[in-house]
């Protein structure tokens, strides 16, 4: 899988699932192979043994182009496809879920978690002194069409500020134009989570 973007999702999915952010199957990764499809992990697969036989090719429609027998796509797709169809310069998507990230759902309101302003926001695109950060909390619904529907709508109103958005109670969602670029936005965005719950225990002296 020679510079097959397949070989570099198998990659970064070892990467999150040694940090414990994709077990029992947890998660989702894609990479654009060109403007109208990319690969994207197929559903149920075990996050730290993937193989290339673990992906499947689908198109902009979420139609599947090429597949391994027995594989079906991610059944959490369409969220990636409507932030390729809204980000052009998203090339990269990962989906993970972290405890730090589930626990920060406790802390949206509005369908908002305000981000801390720390100087780590500026490796998000951030560069304010004092910056004031929503990320836009999505509802898990059962139905997964329903969440894009809903992050379909949102981004058509704008974008979000940083390249990432919560599932509440499920899991978060980081992109970049580039593999590096998409990891580095989703550590940043897990640095942002664990310091919000720390400091949140710091501030009830448990
Ligand atoms: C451990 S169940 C997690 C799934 O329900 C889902 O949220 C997820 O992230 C993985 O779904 P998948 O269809 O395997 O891509
Ligand atoms: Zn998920």
């Amino acid at each position: 899988m020679q510079d097959d973007p397949r070989t570099h999702l198998a990659a970064a999915a070892r990467d999150f699932y040694a940090r414990g952010w994709m077990l029992g199957t947890a998660g989702n990764l894609s990479a654009r192979s060109d403007t109208d499809t990319f690969w994207i992990t197929a559903s149920g697969r075990p996050k730290d043994r993937l193989a290339a036989g673990d992906f499947v090719l689908v198109d902009r429609q979420g139609q599947v182009v090429q597949a391994p027998p027995g594989r079906q796509p991610s059944a959490e797709a369409a969220i990636h496809e409507t932030i390729y169809r809204h980000v052009p310069d998203a090339r990269v998507i990962f989906h993970v879920h972290s405890i730090e990230a589930n626990l920060c759902g406790h802390f949206a309101r509005q369908g908002r978690l305000r981000l801390p302003p720390l100087e780590m926001l500026k490796g998000l695109g951030v560069p304010d002194a004092e910056p004031q950060v929503d990320l836009p909390v999505f509802a898990n619904h059962l139905n997964v069409a329903r969440i894009a529907e809903d992050m379909d709508r949102e981004f058509t109103g704008a974008l979000p500020r940083v390249p990432g958005a919560l599932i509440h109670l499920h899991g978060v969602t980081a992109w970049g134009p580039d593999f590096l670029a998409a990891r580095h936005h989703l550590e940043l965005l897990e640095y942002c989570f664990r310091y919000l719950v720390q400091a949140k225990i710091l501030a009830i002296g448990v």
